[in-house]
């Protein structure tokens, strides 16, 4: 289906998408934990933070380019782990890896694709996302599968162990895929399909044996407190995804660009941090990246890009933001990511005593 033109925002692209979805599906998507007050609270965070522009600053010249694991990216949005594209779509993994490739980004494949890693694309910058299975031997596999297939990094989601109550699911009764769907990485070399587990024993030397294991860079995705944040970097790890998994597992969590802060405090300058978790708008961008992102990961709005119009459709996602990053930077008086710094964050009503007007109250 191609992509339709007249998607202004995401906000369309959302929309769009639930048209073409089941109601399970749909609110497998969108869906949260608990009373998803950590999904809202994503978005409302981002909106409490306003920012304060520079002027005649002389930005004709601007790029939304930045370096990421030594290497170049066209934009700061990267594409966050999400299980299951081909519910979405048919073309599923693939079409989105094709989408990320022509926007110059990165994919972090899930570990609940509904492909094979193999399949997807080499021509795509991609790190595996995974869940550290009670059975190491597995994982590892797994990761040599990544590392012979080209993968650029693994990303171990450290958020969940064990998974959160979606309620939406329980009520819809959503706990299988369809018929013809399943978890491709997840057969063995036996050929048995085996369940992705929620490892609730996963610790810090688990990080290190993964490290022992492969030369790929390993970041952790799922960080929110700042000695954690200190921890994953002195285990050597290469970077961090601060992120509360859209509100999935733990609801109730602080929102991630309010987490953000004391996270680039405690690491140290130039580490890699990958903020995700209701980023929707380039100003979005510009406040996490202001904050000490590096960059910034969306989940939900590329599977609304691939329900609703397939390759095309997470392409539209993918070119609106950096449309929107690029403008975002304009309008801050910025030319290029880098350069932004929490000058640009407004700090909010000076707390000194005001001086009255007409000292001793006469008019
Ligand atoms: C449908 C869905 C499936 C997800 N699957 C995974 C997954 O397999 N592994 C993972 O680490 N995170 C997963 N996430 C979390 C995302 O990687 C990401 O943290 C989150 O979606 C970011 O928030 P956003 O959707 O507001 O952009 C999933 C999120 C959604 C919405
Ligand atoms: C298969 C699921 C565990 C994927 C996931 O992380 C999620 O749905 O949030």
């Amino acid at each position: 289906m191609p992509a339709d033109t007249r998607w202004f925002s995401l906000d369309d692209i959302e929309k769009a998408a639930q048209n073409t979805l089941t109601k399970e599906h749909a609110d497998f998507f969108a869906g949260a934990a608990g009373d998803e007050s950590t999904l809202r609270s994503n978005r409302d965070a981002f909106e409490r933070i306003r920012l304060r522009p520079r002027v005649l600053r002389d930005v004709s010249s601007r790029s939304t380019g930045i370096t990421l694991l030594g290497r170049h990216l066209d934009t700061p949005v990267i594409v966050s782990p999400t299980a299951f594209h081909r519910l979405a779509h048919p073309d599923g993994e693939i079409a989105t890896a094709r989408a990320v490739a022509a926007a110059n980004t990165v994919m972090i494949v899930s570990m609940a694709a509904t492909t094979r890693i193999e399949a997807i694309g080499e021509e795509t910058e991609r790190w595996l996302q995974l869940y550290l299975q009670p059975d190491g031997d597995f994982t590892t596999a797994l990761v040599q599968r990544a590392e012979k297939a080209g993968y650029g990094a693994l990303v171990v989601t450290v958020d969940s162990p064990v998974l959160g109550r979606r309620e939406r699911d329980h009520r819809n009764g959503f706990h299988d895929l369809p018929a013809g769907l399943r978890c491709e990485n997840m057969v063995d070399d036996a050929g048995t399909l085996r369940s992705i587990a929620m490892d609730a024993s996963v610790t810090w030397e688990s990080v290190d044996r993964l490290r022992a294991v492969t030369g790929l860079p390993v970041l952790l995705k799922g960080v929110l407190h700042p000695d954690d944040a200190r921890r994953a970097v002195d285990h050597g790890v290469a970077g961090i995804v601060v992120s509360n998994h859209g509100g999935r597992q733990l609801d109730g969590t602080v929102a991630t660009i309010d987490a953000l802060p004391a996270i680039a405090e405690a690491v140290p300058d130039g580490f890699p941090l990958i903020l995700d978790g209701g980023v929707r708008r380039g100003i979005d961008v510009v406040r996490a990246l202001a904050l000490g992102a590096s960059a910034v990961g969306i989940g939900r709005p590329v599977l609304w890009g691939l329900a609703a119009g397939g390759q095309d459709g997470v392409s539209q996602v993918l070119d609106l933001l950096r449309t929107e990053v690029d403008e975002a930077l304009a309008l801050c008086g910025v030319s290029r990511p880098d350069h932004l710094d929490p000058d640009v964050i407004w700090t909010g009503p000076p707390t000194h005593r005001r001086v009255p007007k007409h000292p001793g109250g006469h008019p």
